[in-house]
């Protein structure tokens, strides 16, 4: 339908509409001179209801004078054979009774029959026969009841197949109740197979692709979101690919967390977390927890690694802790804590090289490193690949760089003090394996190169002790700014995952924990209080970064709304961390809460490229949108994305011992990545990581970039200045952390770049 025109078509040529000598069109009517295209002037139309529009140039109108003046709206009009305005286009009108001005709006039309203006967009119209909604373009829809107004957004029109949703273009849905508007998200979807998420494309999975509530009816209907696995066996096999409650029914279905395998045998095949061998016999083979020794003889002869129990009956059975040696002759073999080198003489004499435990009885035992005396060992002696969790203590002497530190990559829950461990736990009454903080620590620690997935299972040694308790979760974060401040940091971003140290709102609960009362919110609100009691006590700026879990995605909305909620105490940026083999769904919540975190302006990191390979880096740069890279060694594996990174100064979080004991790197330092960063300018940082896990400091990256990659004094300042560009403090506040370093370096104020 032509639109209405506008009050300037209606002075046509051929008209001159006089006005007031103040330019302004009269209150009164004007007087209308009519000029022909030939200049002469017509006379005012007679007769009653006989106003012929000025213009009227239509075909001859049937009946008695009826032609009302262009664009005439009032409803009003008397009697049959009324008014066809001027410019009316519309189809042809059924007589009688029928003709509108094109532009009515009045809802009142009496009658039926009443054709409604082309425009009218009043409430719905009673009876059948009803208006079309003007541009309504859809398919026949078979009468009665099915006209709506194309853009109809009302509440759910009763009665069968007669809602649709507004813009819906899916495929025809079989069945009553089928149709759910697009973006339809209500949990509470009755009976099975109702709800096709809109922009689902699997077979039979009845589930909208971000529908997470818990509360499933029925069977065959769980996938868990994002599930990709291969298809389950029916029923009860269908389970969540990240799925740890212990309590699921029925036969072969509890697996362990992290379990991949689905070819384990035979029904009660419950391995312990994380073990990943396929071949133990059956049955009763679990293993301890990781235990990674060789293969076992006999029955029941399996040892936990970390066995401290009461002395085993039989031959050659009680091993000391972490002793990994099978070749010791004898029985009552037991070494030393720290013992590691099988080819010191003597029996019952060798320590290691760094023991510091109480002094032993008996010749040549116990020697500190520096300690004079035959068959001391001196540090230097020792090749850090071979000794490094038991250097920590003795190079602490020695400083790498004694000047003020940015540390930018450290998680809260990797840098816990042993004794507080020990503290809560004795508090808590939870069982550990170890009393003391030297037996504690070495069950902790890595020993060894491992994976990152082995060195994750370390966090289960103890986070179930710290986890879900107030006091100790504010206890770690101030301890840890204590910690930091001994380290000569001045500026400190501490990361953790809110739900790994939650008890509740936290789905699965982690750690084997019953459900408590402490929610992921608190555990943020008590790490912001311990931190800032920290910074207040030790003088060191401290700021948090809020971890999603790669093998969670359902909990990272929550996180990017954590870290909205407390940008303002002290958390400033999102992080995505955890086991970075698995192979998470781009569609998944990580993604949405990135683009979440974008949209709300909260700074962004990301693990990639740490064990992964660059394409992480990848999607970790151009689809979530990170403004710095956790580790990313393997960057340097594609030379146009390093360059690329290079050419934006990406920022890169380097953890080198960290990356020798998630076998990250090799563990040869000569070779580390750090050192290409270092001759290619580029803008990084050295960190902890887990300095718990490593049993390192910060001191001690310090010092092996410094002996074994040729670290300047110079280099340790620079890329102390790219932390503090790099940080992600307000601008304001970034600028006068970068003076306190320039001060402190008795530098001119540049770039580190
Ligand atoms: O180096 C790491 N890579 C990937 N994930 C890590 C690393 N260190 C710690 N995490 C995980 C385990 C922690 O529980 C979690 C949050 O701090 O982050």
């Amino acid at each position: 339908m032509r639109p209405p025109p506008a009050l300037g078509d209606l002075r046509a040529p051929h008209f001159i509409l006089h006005t007031s000598p103040t330019g302004l069109p009269p209150l009164s009517t004007p007087t209308i001179s009519q000029r022909t295209s030939h200049g002469t002037t017509g006379a005012v139309l007679p007769g009653p209801r006989t106003t012929r529009a000025l213009c009227y140039q239509g075909p001859a109108l049937p009946g008695p004078p009826t032609t009302r003046a262009p664009h005439y709206q009032d409803p009003v009009l008397p009697g049959p054979h009324t008014t066809r305005t001027l410019h009316y286009q519309g189809p042809a009108l059924p007589e009688p009774h029928t003709t509108r001005a094109p532009h009515y709006q009045d809802p009142a039309l009496p009658g039926p029959r009443t054709t409604r203006a082309p425009h009218y967009q009043g409430p719905a119209l009673p009876g059948p026969r009803t208006t079309r909604a003007p541009h309504y373009q859809g398919p026949a829809l078979p009468e009665p009841h099915t006209t709506r107004a194309l853009h109809y957004q009302g509440p759910p029109l009763p009665g069968p197949r007669t809602t649709r949703a507004p813009h819906y273009q899916g495929p025809v849905l079989p069945g009553p109740h089928t149709t759910r508007a697009p973006y339809y998200q209500s949990p509470v979807l009755p009976g099975p197979c109702t709800t096709r998420a809109p922009h689902y494309q699997g077979p039979n999975t009845t589930r909208a692709p971000y529908y997470q509530s818990p509360v499933l009816l029925g069977p065959c209907t769980t996938r868990a979101p994002y599930y990709q696995g291969p298809v389950l066996p029916e029923p009860c096999a269908t389970r969540a690919l990240h799925y740890q409650s212990p309590a699921l029914p029925g036969p072969r279905t509890t697996r362990a967390p992290h379990y991949q395998d689905p070819a384990l045998p035979g029904p009660h095949t419950t391995r312990a977390p994380y073990y990943q061998d396929p071949t133990l016999p059956e049955p009763h083979t679990t293993r301890a927890l990781h235990y990674q020794g060789p293969t076992l003889p006999e029955p029941h002869t399996t040892r936990a690694l970390h066995y401290q129990g009461p002395a085993l009956p039989g031959p050659r059975t009680t091993r000391a802790p972490h002793y990994q040696d099978p070749a010791l002759p004898g029985p009552h073999t037991t070494r030393a804590p720290y013992y590691q080198d099988p080819a010191l003489p003597g029996p019952r004499t060798t320590r290691a090289p760094y023991y510091q435990g109480p002094v032993l009885p008996g010749p040549r035992t116990t020697r500190a490193p520096t300690l004079p005396g035959p068959h001391t060992t001196s540090a230097e002696r020792f090749s850090p690949p071979d000794y490094f969790p038991a250097m920590a203590e003795v190079l602490s002497e020695a400083v790498g760089f004694e000047q003020p530190k940015v540390e930018l990559h450290v998680h809260l829950d990797g840098a816990i003090r042993v004794q507080t461990i020990l503290d809560v736990a004795k508090r808590r009454g939870v069982p550990l394996p170890a009393d003391t903080v030297e037996g504690m620590t070495q069950i902790i620690i890595v020993q060894e190169p491992a994976t990152l997935t082995e060195f994750l299972g370390k966090f289960a040694e103890y986070m179930h002790v710290i986890a879900g308790d107030r006091e100790a979760i504010k206890r770690i974060a101030y301890e840890f700014v204590e910690d930091k401040a001994k380290e000569g940091v001045v500026y400190v971003e501490v990361r953790y995952s809110p739900h790994f140290l939650a008890n509740t709102q936290v789905e699965p609960i982690p750690w084997d924990q019953e459900e408590g009362d402490v929610s992921p919110d608190d555990v943020v609100r008590l790490v912001n209080e311990g931190l800032k009691e920290g910074e207040k006590a030790f003088n060191v700026q401290a700021r948090s970064i809020l971890c999603c879990m790669r093998h969670m995605p359902n909990w990272s909305m929550t996180v990017v709304e954590l870290c909205k909620k407390y940008r303002r105490e002290g958390v400033v940026a999102i992080d995505l961390a955890g086991d970075e083999s698995l192979n998470t769904d781009a569609q998944s919540g990580h993604r949405l809460a990135y683009e979440e975190a974008v949209l709300s302006g909260i700074h962004r990191t990301v693990h990639a490229g740490e064990v992964g390979p660059p394409s992480v880096v990848k999607e970790a740069v151009e689809v979530l949108k990170a403004e710095r890279i956790g580790h990313g060694y393997r960057t340097l594996e594609d030379p146009a994305l390093y360059k690329q990174l290079l050419d934006q100064k990406m920022h890169f979080e380097v953890c080198p011992i960290s990356s020798k004991f998630t076998g990250a790197c090799d563990p040869d330092f000569t070779k580390h990545p750090v050192i290409r960063f270092r001759e290619d300018k580029a803008n990084y940082s050295l960190n902890t990581d887990d300095p718990l896990i490593f049993n390192s400091t910060l001191n001690l990256d310090y010092l092996t970039a410094q002996q074994h990659m040729g670290f300047t004094q110079e280099e340790f300042q620079r890329l102390n200045i790219c932390a503090a560009e790099s940080c992600f403090l307000p601008e304001e506040e970034k600028k006068a952390l970068l003076t306190k370093l320039y001060e402190a370096y008795g530098m001119q104020k540049s770039t580190g770049f």
